[in-house]
């Protein structure tokens, strides 16, 4: 999919000024940002719920699956059926693989109130693989957990992720994250919202350690890149 010269703007504010972008098949790309620079507003248009003011989005993709910082699971379904739902025809060996794979084994009849937030996350992303989405979306899916279970949840993603492939966008302002899940990071600037850099990481996600000399490099990188923000801009009449 690929987004070109897209501009947003919410009334009199800018949002998105000239975006290109190429989302690869079979990828996960990072987008990585300060809060509020636009990301979400991309992922939107992404998914088809935007429309941009101006700009071309070829090679859409019609089948786009979206995971959101809540877990928007449906509390009086079990865990199984949650997962089920949105793909009526997996049968029971898939969803059984995918309940194992995000480590909820024994937890199959639960219904999320019985679950920890990171339990209920785990529930989601197995159910947005379910979907079997051509393009995933995922806005900031880990955001309300403490990094320890952060990390362990980058390391089902890819897992799950190995398995099947499809084309992720992954929006974080987490940079370890986007470390260890990119195969592109996608900086954006804000002020308004363009790609102010691209990184490629060649190297498979599992044999990636946040201690490798070229991943503390990579940091070293982003974390310049993200510093300093420009001011809002807003149209002149
Ligand atoms: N529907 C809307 N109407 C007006 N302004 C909006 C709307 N949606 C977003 N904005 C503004 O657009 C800018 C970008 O918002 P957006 O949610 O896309 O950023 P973000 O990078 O996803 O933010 P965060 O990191 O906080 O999740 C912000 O200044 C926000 O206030």
């Amino acid at each position: 999919m690929k987004l070109q010269g897209i501009h947003k703007s919410y009334d009199d504010l800018v949002v998105i000024e000239d975006l290109n972008l190429t989302i690869e098949e079979n990828e996960i790309t990072c987008i990585l940002g300060p809060s509020g620079c636009g990301k979400s507003t991309l992922l939107n248009i992404l998914a088809n719920i935007l429309k941009p003011d101006e700009g071309k989005i070829h090679e859409k993709k019609e089948k786009i699956g979206y995971v959101f910082q809540e877990d928007r699971l449906l509390p009086w379904k079990s865990v199984y059926e949650n997962i089920k739902l949105v793909n009526k025809n997996a049968n029971d060996l898939k969803i059984r693989e995918l309940i194992e794979i995000v480590g909820l084994e024994g937890f199959e009849n639960a219904t999320p109130s019985k679950l920890s937030g990171g339990m209920r996350q785990r529930v989601s992303i197995a159910r947005a693989f379910n979907f079997q989405a051509e393009m995933l979306l995922m806005d900031e899916p880990f955001k309300s957990l403490d990094y320890d279970l952060r990390l362990n949840m980058v390391n089902s993603l890819v897992e799950i992720w190995n398995k099947w492939n499809n084309s992720i966008v992954f929006v974080t302002h987490e940079i370890d994250e986007a470390l260890l899940l990119g195969n592109k990071i996608v900086v954006l600037d804000k002020n308004p919202c363009t790609v102010k850099e691209i990184i490629k990481i060649d190297k498979s996600q599992h044999l990636r350690s946040l201690d490798s000399i070229e991943l503390v490099n990579i940091r070293g990188k982003l974390i310049n890149l993200l510093q300093g923000n420009g001011k809002k801009i807003f149209k002149t009449a």
